[in-house]
């Protein structure tokens, strides 16, 4: 269809915030908690990562959709965002890689999605009042209906998400004949992580979220890796997953965990997690590695965080890295132990590398663990 000839579209914030635009999915309404990433590419790579999963992702950069998309750039069977907030949608695209335009995945994946919308000023004001819930309609549903319905729409604080994600049964990833064996814990698990693992030598087995202690363990893993995921940290410790990450660490084994597994690393230890005014999302967001002195240019993800505070003088974990921009916590590392965590995504997927080495360092632990 032509573009001017798309439906009108409608967005509505949890404060009455009210955003016009035009219909470039499906028709129909969808909410949850909008957040905004920065990054200027890597759109599908965003779309389908577990972890947005329950988001209305509003994307800053100014095109989205001009280089189509590929089947090979997915983290997930599937998009997992709620909806989309962009500001132009391309019909048309032009990449000798691609294997069809944005706007029919959208129809094939049941997106609704609205274009036209000014980002600038709507991140501006989401920047400037925080982390709030949204809802988008492109059938025609009147801005009062849509009022209502937001009420109904659940805090993303309290919010356990990754059952909704996590796969039912476990499934192995990469060559049977690696070196090394990894149990990775499901908690939404982005795809490009398992790849990182298999480039380097590691046969993974990935359980669903709720596997026990002695599941992980019953794969005779070299090393256990806690993913990603969706939802507020603390929610899904109360599920109980909280003991389990704990049998993990006492186990002795090497252990990496990133962003939701990180979180989980902290709450087994008795550190806290808290909902940020604004999260990180994006992918030039600056770390520091205390360790090697050396920065990183990092992939974001996250709208929780560990209390730093509480890492001071803990008996357990210290700091390794820290947000550049506002000295958030960005990694920790156990004490007596070969466990480390990070907040971002070195599977940087989309992203720049610079974080590749935290791979190669579990690796370094696994073959450590294995001579001992
Ligand atoms: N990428 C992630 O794993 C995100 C973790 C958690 N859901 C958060 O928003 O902080």
């Amino acid at each position: 269809m032509e573009y001017n000839k798309r439906e009108q579209a409608v967005l509505v914030l949890n404060d009455g915030t009210v955003f016009y635009g035009r219909s470039v999915g499906i028709r129909g309404t969808a909410y949850g908690e909008i957040c905004f990433n920065t990054g200027m590419t890597g759109y599908q790579e965003v779309f389908t990562d577990p972890s947005y999963f329950g988001q209305i992702m509003l994307s800053t950069t100014a095109h989205i959709g001009n280089y189509g998309v590929n089947e090979e750039e997915v983290d997930s069977d599937g998009i997992k965002i709620a909806g989309l907030v962009c500001k132009n949608f391309s019909f048309y695209h032009s990449r000798p890689k691609s294997s069809s335009n944005l706007l029919e995945y959208f129809e094939k994946q049941n997106l609704i999605a609205i274009s036209d919308v000014d980002t600038r000023a709507l991140t501006a004001y989401i920047r400037d009042n925080g982390a709030m819930n949204a809802i988008i309609s492109t059938d025609g549903t009147s801005v009062e209906d849509l009022k209502e319905k937001l009420e109904t729409v659940p805090s993303m604080e309290g919010l356990e998400l990754s059952s909704k994600v996590s796969t039912k049964e476990a499934y192995y990833f990469g060559n049977e004949n690696a070196t090394y064996k990894v149990s990775a814990l499901d908690l939404g698990i982005k795809t490009n992580i398992l790849r990182c693992l298999a480039e380097r030598d590691c046969y993974v087995k990935v359980f669903p979220y709720n596997a026990s202690f002695e599941d992980l363990m019953s794969f005779n893993p070299d090393g256990i890796f806690l993913s990603n995921g969706p939802g507020d940290p603390q929610a899904l410790a109360d599920l109980g997953i909280v003991g389990v990450v704990e049998q993990v660490l006492d186990s002795g084994k090497p252990v990496f965990g990133i962003c939701l597994g990180h979180q989980l690393i902290g709450l087994s230890q008795g550190v806290h997690t808290y909902k940020m005014f604004s999260g990180h999302r994006g992918v030039n967001h600056p770390v520091m590695n205390l360790n090697s002195g050396k920065g990183e240019i990092t992939s974001q993800n996250h709208g929780f965080a560990i209390i730093k505070e509480e890492l001071d003088n803990h008996l357990t974990l210290e700091l390794s890295h820290v947000h550049l921009n506002d000295g958030t916590v960005a990694g920790m590392k156990m004490k007596n132990k070969d466990v480390f965590s990070v907040q971002y995504h070195p599977e940087s997927s989309p992203g720049p590398h610079d974080s590749r080495y935290l791979f190669d360092d579990f690796v370094a632990n696994i073959q450590k663990y294995k001579r001992a």
